[in-house]
């Protein structure tokens, strides 16, 4: 696979994938999904890979989620080599993998996790944060919403009260506040990032792989039903997509404009 919107690197048993459209703050489009599921099933089927870090290329944004501006007016992104009724974007089979790939997966948090941003490193094994970094969930106001691992297993790490304020406010929190909830697990300074992503990478390549495969199966069997809920979540969201309600949220993020959805409170 020809890879346009990633970097992708194995090196010494970690492999490392980087989502590299800056120019978006790294937002993703269905290109970049297809091809961070190319990535990660690469290393689960490479006996060499230990462990994986998940990171953003430059120092502003580790990903701000779905690219509004390859949204379309109706039913969702404007991807088309996926598979078919969804919202364009094979983003539940990302989750699914990074779930699922039998190898510990941390998150290198380099700047902006935000929206479909945000949930991905909720659903990596491990956060590793830049100090500048900042987390935070979008939905509610572009007119979306992640019903699955996004919310039931964020409330999981951070408590339902907090989950909750974090999709209706749609505020934004500092790495070191996400550490107090337990969504983060270390904040180092910006440029020490990624040696201590590796440090800790290394670390996990000298564990047992077996070992370690089965607790993260048995991690994630405790939250298995929220695979239910997220196919509940996506078929909804397709749905909602098509609706007013959800284009009024990408027009005015895209028109740089405050959003309105007081007609749509009825
Ligand atoms: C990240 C920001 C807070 C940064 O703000 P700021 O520093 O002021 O910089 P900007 O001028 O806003 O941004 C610079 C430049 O980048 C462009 N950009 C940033 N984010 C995106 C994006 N997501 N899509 C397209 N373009 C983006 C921005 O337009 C600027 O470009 P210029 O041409 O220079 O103007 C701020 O940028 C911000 O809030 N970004 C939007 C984040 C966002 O709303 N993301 C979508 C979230 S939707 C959501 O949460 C749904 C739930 C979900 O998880 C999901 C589930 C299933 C499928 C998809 C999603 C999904 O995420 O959509």
């Amino acid at each position: 696979m020809q890879l346009t919107d990633i970097l992708y690197d194995k090196h010494h048993g970690i492999a490392t994938i980087t989502i590299n459209r800056p120019d978006v703050m790294n937002a993703f489009r269905g290109a970049t999904i297809q091809q961070l599921i190319y990535a990660f099933r690469d290393a689960w089927d490479d006996v060499k890979i230990g462990a994986v870090i998940l990171t953003g290329a430059g120092q502003r944004a580790f990903c701000t989620g779905g690219d509004q501006k390859t949204k379309v007016d109706v039913g969702g992104y404007d991807f088309n080599g996926g598979l078919g009724g969804g919202i364009g974007l094979e983003i539940e089979q990302l989750h699914l993998v990074i779930r699922n790939i039998p190898k510990p997966v941390i998150a290198a948090v380099n700047g902006y996790a935000i929206g479909g941003g945000h949930v991905l490193h909720v659903i990596c094994d491990l956060t590793i944060a830049a100090e500048h970094a900042k987390f935070g969930q979008t939905g509610p106001t572009v007119g979306s919403f992640d019903g699955g691992f996004g919310s039931s297993y964020l409330a999981r790490i951070v408590g339902d009260k907090k989950a909750r304020e974090i999709w209706y406010l749609c505020e934004q929190y500092s790495a070191a506040e996400c550490q107090e909830m337990g969504l983060v697990n270390k904040v180092v300074a910006g440029e020490l990032l990624m040696d201590e992503a590796l440090n800790w990478a290394q670390k996990i390549c000298a564990k047992s792989p077996t070992a370690l495969k089965i607790l993260k199966y048995s991690f994630n069997a405790d939250t298995a039903n929220i695979q239910g809920i997220s196919q509940l979540s996506m078929a909804s969201l397709a749905l909602f997509y098509k609706t007013d309600e959800s284009n009024e949220g990408r027009e005015a993020f895209i028109e740089k404009r405050a959003v309105n959805f007081a007609k749509f409170r009825k």
